[in-house]
C-alpha cells in the first residue's frame, strides 16, 4: 500500500540531514577559525624565536671576539719578566686573575651557545602539543614543545615536554587530572588537549584529541621512510613509555616490550628526562648505555642532539669486556652464536647454563671467602732473570695479616707491603758503589734531564739523588708488576675455583675437559665468554678494583642477551647505578635454541630489597599490522601483542628452488628499492650473509654489513640477523626461511627477530623446503609463491 508523505518532523530523515548539514558546517567554520588563530599563535612565536635566535647569535659573535681577547692578553701577560721575585708574584696573581676572567667568559660562551641550540631546536616547529586546563586559582593553556620558551616579559610561550605540568599532555584523559609538581601533586581538570604537526613555521595538521596522542598523527609519523637515524618521538610518547620515562626513583627499572614496542625509543627520552630533571647534579658522562652492536649506537646518535642534549656514553658488551681483559680477546656473542650453529653438544649447553647463573657467581663469592691463603695463585715476581720477590714471599706477608681483616684489604695491604719493600730494596741497591760508577757514566742530556728544577746542598748529594733515579728507573718493571697485580695468577686462581665448582649432573671428565679447555684458551690469549663475568668478579673481589662509583644510571638495551652472571657483575662494576634494563623475551637469537628460562623473574630478583619497577609493553609500532601479525604468529605467547593500527601489503613467501634463489633475491631487492629508502637482506648468520653476497653483488649494488661496520646507508644491505637487532628498515628480506635453517621451534625467536625488523614490506625467500613454521601458520598471513618445478614440491 502506498504511504502518504509525511511533513518534516524534527527525528524525520530529511530534518536530519539539514540539521547536520548546518551543524557541520557550523564546525567547519569553528575548526577554520581555530586554525587561523592557531597559526596567528604560531606566527607570532616563530618571529620571537626568529628574533631572539638573532640576539643570541650575535651576543654569541662578541662573546667570542671577547674570548680571543682574553686570549691573546693572557699570552701577553705571561710574557712579563720573572726574573724578579716581586714581579714574578704580581705576574702570578695577574695571571690568575686572566685565568679565572677567561674561565668567566668561557661560561657565558657556553650558556649562550645553549640558547643557540634549543632555539634552533624550535625554529620551524615550535610546540607540538597544547593543553588547557582549568585550576583553582582559574584557567590556563600551555603550548609543549622540544624546549622551553619565553617572551620578554618571562611569560612561558612553550613549556618543555618534560616539564612537571608537561606530563597532563602524555598521561592525562580530559576531566580531573594529576601532576606532580616540586610544590607536591596537583589537581587540575584538563578540558582540552590539541597535536599540531607544524613544518616551517606551518601548522599541516592539527586535532583534538582526548587519548595520549591520536592515532592520525602516529600514523602519519610511522608511515614515513626511515632514514640511517633514528628520530625523536617526544611529540608522540604513549603513556605506557611516558611512564618508563618520567620514572625517576626505581632502583631497577625492568621492560619486557614487544618488539617495535619503543624500547629504545623510551630509554633515550629517558636519558633526556633524568638529564632535565637533575640538570645540576647529573651530566650525560655520568651514564652508560649498553648496546647490542656498533651499528646501533650510530642509528640512535642523533636522537638526543635532537632533544638538546648530549649523547652518554655507550659501549657493547664486547667492548667493556675487552676492556677489562685488556690483551687478551674474550669470545663475543657473534663469535660464540656462529660456533654454536656449527656445533653445540648438550653436556657444553648444561655447563654453559649453569657457569651463566646468578648462583654460580655466589659460588665465586663464596669460594674466596673460603679460600686459605696458601690456595691464593701468588706468583713470583720475577726481574732479568731472578726472582725479586718469590711465591712464598708474597704468601707469607698476606698470611700474617689479621685474619678478621676482608680478603680486598688484605690484598691491598699486601700490595703496599710489596712496594714498600722494593723501595727500601733499591734505596740499599742505590748505595752500592757499582750504581755511582753508572752514574759516572751518564751522557750530559740525561745528567740535565734529570737534574732540572733541582738544586743540591752538595756533589754527594747531587751523586746519591743521581744513583736513586737509576736504580728506580731500572727496576720500574717490577713496580708496574706490583702495581698492576701481577704477583697473583688469576686466571690460575679461577681454575682452581672451577675444580671446586662441579654441578651436580656433570661428569668428573666433561667438567676437568672444560676447564682443560679454558686453559688452552687462555695460553692463546682468549676468553671463553661464559667464563668472562665469573673471572671478573673474581679478580675485582679478590683486588677490591673494577668498581666505577661515577656511573649513576646504566642501561641495557637487548637485555635478553645478558646472562644472570653478566647483569650481576654488572651491578657489583656500577655499584651507584641505577639500572634500566630492557628487552624482548622472543628476540632471543642467540640462546634461544638451549635456554628456554624466563629471566625477568631471576631479574628482580638479582635487585632484591632495592625500588623495582617492571613495565610491559605489548603495543608494536614499526611495523605494518600485516608485519607484525606475521611475525606475533610465530610466537607461542604472540597472542599478546597488539599491532598498531596502520596497513600494508601483506608479506610474501616465496620458495625457489636453489638455482634460482639468487636470481629471486636480486628481483625483488630490485623492486623493493624502488619504493624503499633501505632494503636489509638478512640472515640467520654472518656465515651465509658472507655467501650472499659473493653471489649477489654481481647482480645487484649491495653492501655487506660486518660487527666492524659504524654507520648504516641507504640502499640494499645484507646482514646477519644478530647484527640489526635494534634496528630498522623500510622493507626487509628474509633470506633462507627453509626447513633445513628454520626447521624446528628453536629457531622462531630468530624468525620473529627477522620480521619484526620490517617498517612497510616484508619479503620471506625459502630454499627447496618451506619451513614448517611458516607452513604453520594460517595463510591468510602471506601470500604463498612456489617457484619450484611440481614434481619438486615435498
Ligand atoms: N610513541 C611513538 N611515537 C612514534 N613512533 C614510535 C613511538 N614508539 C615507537 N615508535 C617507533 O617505532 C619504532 C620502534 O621503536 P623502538 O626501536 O624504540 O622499539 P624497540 O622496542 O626498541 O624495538 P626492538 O626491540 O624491536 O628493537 C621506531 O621507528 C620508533 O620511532
Amino acid at each position: 500500500m502506498h504511504k502518504p508523505a509525511q511533513p518534516a518532523t524534527l527525528f524525520s530523515k530529511p530534518f536530519l540531514t539539514v540539521t547536520h548539514n548546518v551543524l557541520k558546517k557550523r564546525w567547519e567554520l569553528m575548526q577554520a577559525k581555530e586554525r587561523q588563530y592557531e597559526q596567528a599563535r604560531v606566527d607570532r612565536v616563530s618571529q620571537i624565536i626568529t628574533a631572539q635566535l638573532a640576539a643570541a647569535q650575535n651576543e654569541l659573535a662578541q662573546a667570542k671576539a671577547e674570548t680571543r681577547r682574553l686570549d691573546e692578553n693572557y699570552g701577553e701577560n705571561t710574557k712579563v719578566n720573572t726574573f724578579e721575585v716581586d714581579d714574578r708574584m704580581e705576574t702570578n696573581a695577574a695571571v690568575q686573575q686572566q685565568k679565572n676572567m677567561i674561565a668567566g667568559q668561557m661560561e657565558s660562551e657556553r650558556i649562550l651557545q645553549d640558547t643557540e641550540k634549543r632555539l634552533r631546536l624550535l625554529a620551524g616547529s615550535p610546540y607540538f602539543g597544547r593543553i588547557d586546563i582549568q585550576e583553582a586559582d582559574g584557567r590556563d593553556t600551555l603550548y609543549i614543545g622540544t624546549a622551553t620558551l619565553m617572551d620578554g616579559d618571562d611569560h612561558f610561550l612553550v613549556y618543555d615536554w618534560r616539564a612537571p605540568i608537561s606530563a597532563l599532555y602524555y598521561n592525562g584523559t580530559l576531566g580531573p587530572a594529576t601532576y606532580d609538581a616540586p610544590m607536591g601533586r596537583q589537581q587540575v581538570d584538563l578540558t582540552r588537549k590539541r597535536q599540531f604537526q607544524i613544518t616551517d613555521g606551518h601548522i599541516d595538521n592539527m586535532f583534538d584529541t582526548n587519548e595520549t596522542v591520536g592515532d592520525s598523527v602516529l600514523q602519519h609519523v610511522l608511515g614515513q621512510q626511515t632514514d640511517e637515524y633514528m628520530r625523536n618521538i617526544v611529540s608522540t610518547i604513549q603513556k605506557a613509555q611516558n611512564d618508563i620515562i618520567r620514572n625517576t626513583d626505581a632502583d631497577l627499572l625492568l621492560v619486557q616490550g614487544v618488539a617495535g614496542s619503543g624500547k629504545t625509543s623510551a630509554i633515550l627520552q629517558r636519558v633526556a628526562y633524568l638529564l632535565y630533571h637533575a640538570r645540576n647534579q647529573l651530566d650525560s658522562d655520568q651514564m652508560i648505555l649498553f648496546s647490542p652492536n656498533r651499528l646501533f649506537s650510530s642509528y640512535i646518535s642523533k636522537v638526543l642532539p635532537s632533544l638538546g642534549e648530549k649523547n652518554m656514553r655507550q659501549v657493547t658488551l664486547a667492548e667493556f669486556l675487552g676492556q677489562r681483559f685488556e690483551g687478551l680477546h674474550v669470545e663475543s656473542l657473534f663469535e660464540r652464536f656462529e660456533a654454536d650453529m656449527a656445533n653445540l653438544p648438550a653436556a657444553t649447553q648444561q655447563m654453559r647454563r649453569y657457569k651463566e647463573s646468578a648462583a654460580f657467581m655466589d659460588q665465586v663469592r663464596a669460594y674466596l671467602q673460603t679460600t686459605p691463603p696458601q690456595m691464593l695463585a701468588f706468583t713470583p715476581i720475577d726481574f732479568n732473570g731472578e726472582t725479586f720477590f718469590s711465591r712464598d714471599e708474597i704468601q707469607r706477608i698476606f698470611a700474617k695479616l689479621p685474619a678478621q681483616m676482608r680478603l680486598a684489604d688484605k690484598f691491598l695491604r699486601t700490595k703496599n707491603i710489596l712496594i714498600t719493600r722494593l723501595k727500601k730494596r733499591l734505596r740499599r741497591l742505590a748505595l752500592e758503589e757499582d750504581i755511582e760508577d753508572e752514574v759516572s757514566l751518564l751522557d750530559d742530556a740525561t745528567l740535565e734531564r734529570w737534574t732540572r728544577d733541582k738544586e743540591f746542598t752538595d756533589p754527594d748529594a747531587e751523586l746519591h739523588y743521581l744513583a736513586r733515579k737509576l736504580v728506580f728507573r731500572r727496576y720500574e718493571p717490577v713496580y708496574n708488576a706490583i702495581y698492576n697485580n701481577y704477583f697473583i695468577d688469576f686466571y690460575q686462581q679461577y681454575a682452581a675455583f672451577l675444580t671446586t665448582a662441579r654441578p651436580a649432573g656433570i661428569s668428573t671428565a666433561g667438567w676437568a675437559e672444560m676447564i682443560a679447555a679454558f686453559t688452552q684458551h687462555v695460553e692463546r690469549h682468549t676468553i671463553p665468554l661464559s667464563d668472562a663475568a665469573p673471572l671478573l668478579y673474581l679478580r675485582d673481589l679478590l683486588t677490591g678494583g673494577g668498581q666505577n662509583h661515577s656511573i649513576r644510571y646504566l642501561f641495557i638495551d637487548e637485555m635478553q642477551d645478558y646472562s644472570l652472571a653478566q647483569i650481576t657483575y654488572l651491578r657489583h662494576a656500577f655499584p651507584k647505578a641505577h639500572f634500566t634494563l630492557l628487552g624482548d623475551r622472543d628476540q632471543d637469537v642467540f640462546s634461544a635454541h638451549y635456554e628456554k628460562e624466563d629471566r625477568l623473574a631471576a631479574v628482580r630478583a638479582l635487585f632484591r630489597g632495592g625500588r623495582i619497577s617492571s613495565h610491559t609493553l605489548n603495543k608494536s609500532y614499526r611495523s605494518t599490522q600485516e608485519i607484525t601479525n606475521l611475525a606475533k604468529a610465530l610466537l607461542p605467547d604472540g597472542g599478546d601483542i597488539t599491532a598498531f593500527a596502520r596497513s600494508g601489503e601483506k608479506p610474501t613467501y616465496i620458495v625457489c628452488p636453489h638455482t634460482e634463489a639468487i636470481a629471486a633475491v636480486s628481483r625483488e631487492a630490485t623492486a623493493l628499492l624502488q619504493t624503499n629508502k633501505t632494503v636489509a637482506i638478512l640472515t640467520k648468520t654472518a656465515q651465509e650473509a658472507t655467501a650472499l653476497y659473493s653471489r649477489l653483488a654481481s647482480e645487484v649494488p649491495v653492501k655487506l654489513m660486518s660487527e666492524h661496520d659504524r654507520s648504516l646507508a641507504p640502499g640494499i644491505l645484507i646482514l646477519p640477523i644478530y647484527l640489526a637487532k635494534g634496528l630498522e628498515f623500510d622493507a626487509v628480506i628474509a633470506y633462507d626461511i627453509s626447513a633445513y635453517n628454520f626447521g624446528t621451534a628453536g629457531s622462531a625467536d630468530v624468525l620473529y627477530t627477522i620480521c619484526s625488523r620490517a617498517m612497510h614490506s616484508l619479503v620471506l625467500i625459502g630454499i627447496d623446503r618451506p619451513s614448517p613454521l611458516l607452513r604453520a601458520l594460517p595463510t591468510t598471513l602471506y601470500d604463498y609463491q612456489d617457484l619450484r618445478p611440481t614434481h619438486a614440491v615435498v
